[in-house]
């Protein structure tokens, strides 16, 4: 007998035990118009790694046919052979790297996804999660459709192939007035690319040019990898269609104001990047900076806990006056994967991924800087390791404020119940982290960091529904999340797919 977990709890992914920390989400990448257009995707791709580990893909098109590869893996296991472009042919190419958030993480849900349409084919990629997709693919299977994966993604395609209108473009836009929630789309036609960004410009989404070719990425930073200069951000709610006679612009939503992620700047968006016009690396810097003014210690070093507390921890020693030292080292190579046979085996893999650097820590009263608290797990696990090597005294700081809501627009992060700060005072937290100290960033310390006088409660400048609770659009699938959950229903009999 078939049987698989409900699609509620089919975002299981395999997770190293130890491994409790906030995941990332997805990158998106986009070239048009340049010869071996694959190999450029491949190198885009690279730089995008970081938004997500689990799986990544490329889909080419030469005006004729597409190709498309998928695979579970990074970007550096799986785009290694010079034969790629005989294999992913043409002008045009698109790339994703995945962490699942809608559907679980198997081979039929990575991305880019692939339909034949009656008017040719289509390839596309989507960073974001789509807060009405059961609601959606629910309706589409009951008129018929045929699901290929169980991810959100593949209800845009659906969409995509039932819309009335004519043009591909407009296929496309009457599509997005359908969907809900965070995304940012990158699209291959025979004709072209399409790139699309959510109303709010919740996911974020570049345009650069490489030569006379046109790139769409995630962030700056693949167009750094790839050589190409950063033309503009798509703005929120813009459609952009580009093919031989170059860009176009298309704004079909009723106009509102922006309201980007604000965790693209604390934690998922690498330092170099630019996002929205703001310089990761300048921003959590002032996090840091804001963060010394509103909960100083008396202390002898900074300490960050890498890797994205580091520009943080340099704005706090800026501001504070104490020295920044590197008393804890990331080891890079740690794979995800990682067995651990038993509990003895289980606790030495503490140090796997930080170690203490005994030698700055020893006899110290620390500062101990990350970008966020979320379970609680990395916290607990670096006090007590810096306590062990020596410290005199611990004062964690969070460069960004309490995470008590989950996230629903492509960031995996766990329930209420399991955010740490969402269950407990901060003075049961600082027991439970075991730091003599422990502050957070205020939500409108946040907003000042990012250049701002405070939050603007009537019209918020970013969505920080995980800190405040205010989502900025509806949650259709929460709503009848509760409903499908206590009627057992399962989007999909298929248990796997290698
Ligand atoms: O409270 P927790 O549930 O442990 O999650 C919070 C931690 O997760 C993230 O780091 P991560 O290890 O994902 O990546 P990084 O090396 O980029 O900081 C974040 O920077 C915190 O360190
Ligand atoms: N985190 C993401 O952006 C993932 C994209 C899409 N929701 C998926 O699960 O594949
Ligand atoms: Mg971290």
């Amino acid at each position: 007998m078939l049987t698989s977990p409900s699609e509620l709890s089919d975002s299981f992914v395999s997770r190293d035990p130890d491994d409790d920390s906030l995941r990332l989400e997805c990158g998106v990448f986009g070239i048009y118009g340049m010869e071996d257009a694959s190999a450029v995707t491949a190198l885009g791709l690279h730089a995008l790694q970081h938004r997500g580990q689990e799986a990544c893909g490329i889909a080419s098109c030469d005006g004729r046919r597409f190709y498309t590869e998928r695979s579970h893996g990074l970007v550096s296991d799986v785009f290694t052979d010079a034969d790629l472009i005989k294999r992913l042919q043409g002008h045009a190419s698109i790339g994703h790297t995945r962490y699942s958030t809608a559907g679980g993480s198997h081979l039929r849900n990575v991305q880019p996804m692939f339909a034949d349409l009656d008017s040719g084919g289509i390839a596309i990629a989507h960073n974001g999660n789509l807060t009405n997709f059961m609601f959606l693919r629910t309706k589409l299977v009951a008129e018929g459709a045929i699901f290929q994966s169980t991810s959100d993604s593949e209800v845009i395609l659906h969409l995509i192939a039932r819309s009335r209108s004519i043009k591909i473009i407009d296929r496309f836009i009457d599509t997005l007035r359908d969907i809900e929630g965070g995304y940012a789309l990158v699209a291959i036609t025979r004709k072209g690319m399409i790139g699309a960004r959510d109303p709010l410009g919740i996911r974020p989404l570049v345009i650069g040019k490489l030569g006379h070719a046109y790139v769409l990425a995630s962030e700056t930073c693949a167009l750094d990898m790839i050589g190409a200069v950063f033309v503009r951000d798509v703005e929120h709610g813009e459609v952009v269609q580009i093919d031989e006679d170059g860009l176009k612009s298309f704004k079909p939503f009723e106009r509102k104001a922006a309201r980007p992620c604000l965790f693209e700047y604390v934690y998922f968006a690498r330092p170099d990047s630019v996002v929205n016009g703001k310089s990761i690396y300048e921003v959590r810097k002032a996090m840091g900076r804001q963060l010394a003014i509103e909960h100083p210690a008396d202390a002898d070093i900074v300490v960050p806990v890498p890797d994205s507390g580091v520009p943080a921890s340099l704005g706090f020693s800026e501001e504070s006056g104490l020295p920044f030292e590197l008393g804890i080292i990331r080891n890079h190579y740690v794979g995800r994967t990682f067995i651990q046979p038993t509990q003895n085996i289980r606790d030495l893999g503490v140090r796997k991924k930080h170690s203490p650097n005994r030698v700055v820590l020893e006899g110290k009263k620390v500062i101990l800087i990350d970008d966020s608290i979320v379970r609680g797990t990395t916290s607990v696990k670096i006090v007590r390791m810096v306590r062990a090597a020596g410290a005199k005294e611990v004062h964690l700081r969070s460069a960004s404020p309490p995470i008590l809501w989950p996230d629903y627009y492509g960031i995996d992060m766990p329930d209420r119940a399991k955010l740490l700060a969402a269950q407990h005072s901060i003075e049961e937290m600082r027991q439970m982290l075991e730091c003599d100290s422990l502050g957070f960033l205020s939500v409108d310390g946040l907003y000042k960091a990012m250049g701002h006088d405070g939050r603007n409660n009537d019209q918020p400048q970013y969505t920080d529904h995980y800190f405040t609770g205010d989502y900025p659009t509806r949650l259709t699938d929460k709503e009848i999340a509760a409903e499908a959950e206590a009627s057992g229903q399962q989007l999909s009999l298929l248990a796997n797919t290698h």
